[in-house]
């Protein structure tokens, strides 16, 4: 424990509130999370593990934790425990029970009620006779539920509520973790991420889990372990010379490793002779573990018996690793030919590779130090056989037997590699080919009887130029180029980087390679990726799809107008869910989302991992409101910042997506809702919303939106008033449109009819509220609103739309808009000077005395002009033709909104 206390190094602990059961290999969960930078805001401090959550009223009682192999989940329950024993910390507990699932894997036959397990494994409880635990406060810790081999069945289990009921172990733990025994107990499990799903939904609190050592930590721990300054310098610099190792220093083992070969080579290498490749640092750990017989400059030998033990201990690393199996019992070793009479010299020699590890029942279960050692093992073990006897067991073919064909022990493994689903041959993969390199060759001299050769390297290396143009994905190929890089092939990333540089990159016509080159380059870029915009690239969905692995690692992602299908969005959804993701912002603004694609990313937009605050949606929305809310109120969501712009939302729209922003979990500052077809109706649902739940919004983005809202505001049904039109002028029998024609009308005669030149016609309907209405044209025209009381007879000025100050005009040839009241023309700042409009919008807001008037074809609508003025009676729409601009076939037609 002392040693414990020295060492322990604050690791990255964070609040992921679900589990998600990653099928990844380890290693690939790691390279994911290592690129990503954590988020701050889920960090927490494992002394506070039982501390109450913001926005959870029940206190945290249970907790799981996850992390991968190696990540700390055993020395952070210790060290919990310890401070509190320690008086350090958690001082309201009482009583601390830890166990771990190897203990208790023993006493699965047995029958214990729950004070007797206590007994058992806390002797002096019973001395104490401690027998009332309800009377205290109490935590159990179980760590390393992947280990459990107890059939924990949480559904026909019996239910156990009385401490002294006997049962089996299992049913104890299992109605201990649903609350039925001892409900006020305090739960901590700690698992790898494959068996988290053992527990079920709901029946913890609190899910956290180890991501490791960040960059700070990692020089933390270095320092604790060295206690040299210049040695951890040196350390920190070596590490980050390789991203390769740097990722794995996220694992605190591994650290543990590095450090360990490193305190040792440092001594006596410059920094150029320091280990170039993973595999190599391996070698050397080791080298470090075995016994040497002498020492020869770097030349170590290796003894005899250590050669046997790692052939035998690499057997068993092999023939585990292919099913999968990490924690071994005695029987796994007996089955791998290991003897049991000899197993302490295995653990007694290698006890920094292969550990046994005893329960206080004597059961003994081993495993290696850390996975990685596992798959290099197996790495060297398939390598010497190959090496020593021709052996290929790679080759399920077995042609190799009967010597049949020969075989290609790097092609196999390249094959067999790839087939992988989750990548769980990745690293053995890199081991085994690095493995050939003639310094590693040098170093292995004495378990080789043959060397290789380099031409095994160049066809090994064509072989894998070969799989990567074809077309597998790009995940899949990422691992093949660290492959290049460690067997010192270079060729493919410089050529990709070199057309990038000058130009000559062609998106269109890359090949698969390619692509993946692309990939790596961008991903080992030392730049961290903020951006990432695809258009730079290509605005496609292949584009998109290819550079998936890049776009993860960014914080913003710009994909508006990349013409992405719902494929896209399917995949884009499982960024958003993945647990480790960090985007931000997302544009995807102007792609043809359907429907049905909508709703696949608002899955991932729910998912408690999102931690988006920027979206930007284009026409993606309109028909899932209710999606929209139910997004804007989970309890996870971080989004600040939503633009729905230019989506048909309408009212209706409005309405659904008001419950989102009424909810109390909407933290919302900025709504973009331009040109969302939204009316008085659904500014009332927003601002209901908005008084329910207001301290967040800060910016509401209603553009265009006014003109939308007037226009139902008041329905307005126009008709043009028969007895003021001009004679030249035919008004159609709907009463909507007015036409210029030759030919006079035989209208009646009437005291509000437009003569002479005055080519003019009003509407009935006059104005005194806020309205809006439409007109489309033809030709040149004159769009009006005006006092009834305008004359009809005497000066042709008094009767003119736009010559005396009883109306307020726009005037509209092919020349462009221009806009007059009084025989002024008002000088318009904006000049419209593009093709005439065919559709005009007019808004008269009578208490405030403004026409302002649109060009309603361009979309978004463009405002024009507005007059300001003070109205003493209702106005009347009004058109007018003439004037020298006018042309027959002129035609105003009042449209329906
Ligand atoms: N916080 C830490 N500070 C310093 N060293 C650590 C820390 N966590 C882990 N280590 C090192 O890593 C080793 C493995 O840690 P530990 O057994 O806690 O991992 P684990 O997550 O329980 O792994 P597994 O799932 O394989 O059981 C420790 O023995 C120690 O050397």
């Amino acid at each position: 424990t002392k040693f414990q206390e020295e060492i322990y190094t604050e690791v990255y602990l964070a609040v992921t509130e679900s589990r998600e059961v990653s099928m990844q290999h380890e290693i690939r969960q790691v390279e994911a999370a290592s690129r990503k930078t954590t988020r701050p805001e889920k960090a927490i401090k494992y002394k506070d593990i039982f501390k109450d959550r913001p926005g959870r009223d029940e206190p945290v009682k249970k907790v799981l934790t996850t992390g991968v192999s190696g990540i700390g989940k055993t020395l952070l329950t210790e060290k919990f425990c310890l401070d509190w024993a320690d008086d350090r910390a958690n001082q309201d507990i009482h009583f601390l029970f830890p166990f771990t699932f190897r203990e208790l894997n023993v006493l699965k036959e047995k029958k214990f009620s729950l004070i007797e397990l206590i007994q058992h494994f806390f002797p002096e409880t019973k001395d104490a006779e401690i027998s009332n635990f309800e009377e205290y406060r109490l935590v159990f810790v179980f760590d390393g539920l992947d280990e459990s081999r107890l059939p924990l069945d949480f559904r026909t289990n019996k239910i156990v509520t009385d401490v002294t009921e006997t049962a089996s172990v299992d049913v104890l733990l299992t109605n201990l973790i649903k609350g039925k025994l001892l409900p006020s107990a305090r739960l901590w499990i700690t698992t790898r991420p494959t068996a988290a799903n053992q527990i079920p939904d709901g029946s913890v609190d609190v899910v956290t889990e180890i991501l490791g050592f960040n960059d700070a930590q990692k020089l933390d721990y270095f320092k604790k372990k060295c206690k040299d300054d210049q040695l951890v310098n040196r350390i920190m610099s070596y590490i980050k010379t390789s991203p390769a190792l740097n990722t794995m220093c996220h694992i605190p083992v591994c650290c543990w490793i590095m450090a360990t070969v490193l305190e040792e080579v440092m001594k006596t290498r410059e920094e150029e002779e320091l280990p170039k490749t993973l595999t190599e640092l391996y070698i050397n750990f080791l080298q470090i573990q075995s016994i040497f017989n002498n020492r020869n400059g770097l030349e170590l030998e290796w003894s005899a018996p250590s050669k046997e033990k790692i052939l035998n201990l690499g057997k068993l690393a092999f023939e585990q690793l292919q099913k999968g199996i990490l924690i071994f019992y005695e029987s796994d070793l007996t089955k791998s030919g290991i003897n049991l009479k000899s197993v302490s010299l295995y653990t007694g020699m290698f006890t920094d590779i292969f550990k046994e590890e005893t329960g206080q029942n004597q059961d003994k279960a081993f495993r290696f130090t850390h996975l990685s050692v596992q798959e290099f093992l197996a790495a060297l073990y398939v390598h010497l056989k190959f090496m020593n006897s021709d052996v290929n067991l790679l080759d399920e073919s077995g042609y190799w037997m009967l010597s049949m064909r020969k075989t290609n022990l790097h092609h196999s493994a390249v094959d067999k590699a790839l087939q992988s689903p989750n990548g769980h041959l990745d690293l053995f993969l890199r081991f085994l080919l690095c493995l050939s390199l003639p310094t590693n060759q040098k170093l292995l001299n004495g378990l080789l009887q043959k060397k290789n050769n380099s031409q095994t390297n160049q066809d090994t290396i064509k072989f894998i130029k070969d799989r990567l143009d074809s077309g597998l994905s790009t995940e899949k190929t990422i691992n093949l180029f660290h492959c290049l890089k460690d067997l010192n092939d270079h060729s493919l990333v410089e050529e990709t980087k070199q057309s990038m540089s000058s130009g000559r990159l062609s998106m269109e016509s890359l090949s698969p390679a390619q692509w993946s080159a692309l990939v790596f380059i961008l991903l080992s870029s030392e730049e961290e990726m903020d951006m990432f915009d695809l258009k730079k690239y290509s605005a496609s969905e292949q584009a998109f799809l290819r550079l998936l692995p890049v776009l993860e690692t960014a914080k913003r992602a710009l994909l508006g107008f990349c013409n992405l299908s719902k494929r896209s969005l399917e995949v884009m959804s499982s960024v958003l869910s993945a647990q480790y993701n960090i985007l931000k912002e997302l544009d995807l603004s102007n792609n043809e989302l359907q429907d049905s694609g909508v709703k696949l990313l608002s899955s991932g937009l729910e998912s408690p991992h999102c931690s988006l605050e920027i979206l930007r949606s284009g026409v993606t929305f309109s028909l899932h409101c209710e999606t929209l809310a139910s997004i804007i109120s989970t309890q996870s969501s971080c989004l600040k910042e939503l633009d729905v712009s230019n989506n048909e939302l309408k009212d209706s729209g409005v309405e659904s997506l008001s419950t989102g922003l009424r909810n109390s979990n909407c933290t919302l500052e900025i709504l973009r809702l331009s040109g969302c077809q939204i009316t008085v109706n659904g500014c009332k649902y927003l601002a209901s919303a908005l008084s329910a739940n207001p301290n967040h919004m800060k910016e509401l983005d209603l553009k265009r939106i006014q003109l939308k809202l007037l226009k139902t505001d008041k329905m307005l049904s126009l008709e043009l008033d028969l007895n003021t039109a001009h004679r030249n002028l035919k008004v159609s029998d709907d009463r909507k449109t007015v036409t210029v024609v030759r030919e006079e009308q035989p209208y009646p005669d009437h005291l509000e009819r437009f003569e002479h030149c005055c080519w003019q016609v009003l509407c009935k309907n006059g104005l005194a509220g806020r309205s809006y209405w439409e007109v489309e044209m033809k030709g040149p025209v004159i769009i009006a609103v005006s006092y009834k009381r305008i004359s009809r007879r005497g000066n042709t000025a008094d009767c003119r739309l736009g010559w005396n100050d009883q109306c307020w005009s726009l005037v509209c040839t092919e020349k462009g808009c221009s806009f007059w009241h009084n025989k002024e023309e008002k000088t318009v700042s904006f000049y419209y000077s593009s093709l005439m409009p065919n559709r005009i919008g007019v808004y008269v807001d009578y208490s405030t005395g403004t026409v302002s008037f649109y060009n309603a074809t361009s979309n978004p609508m463009l405002h024009l002009y507005t007059f300001h003025t003070k109205f003493t009676a209702p106005v009347y729409p009004a058109f007018g033709f003439g004037f020298g601009l006018w042309s027959y076939d002129s035609t105003v037609s009042l449209c329906d909104l």
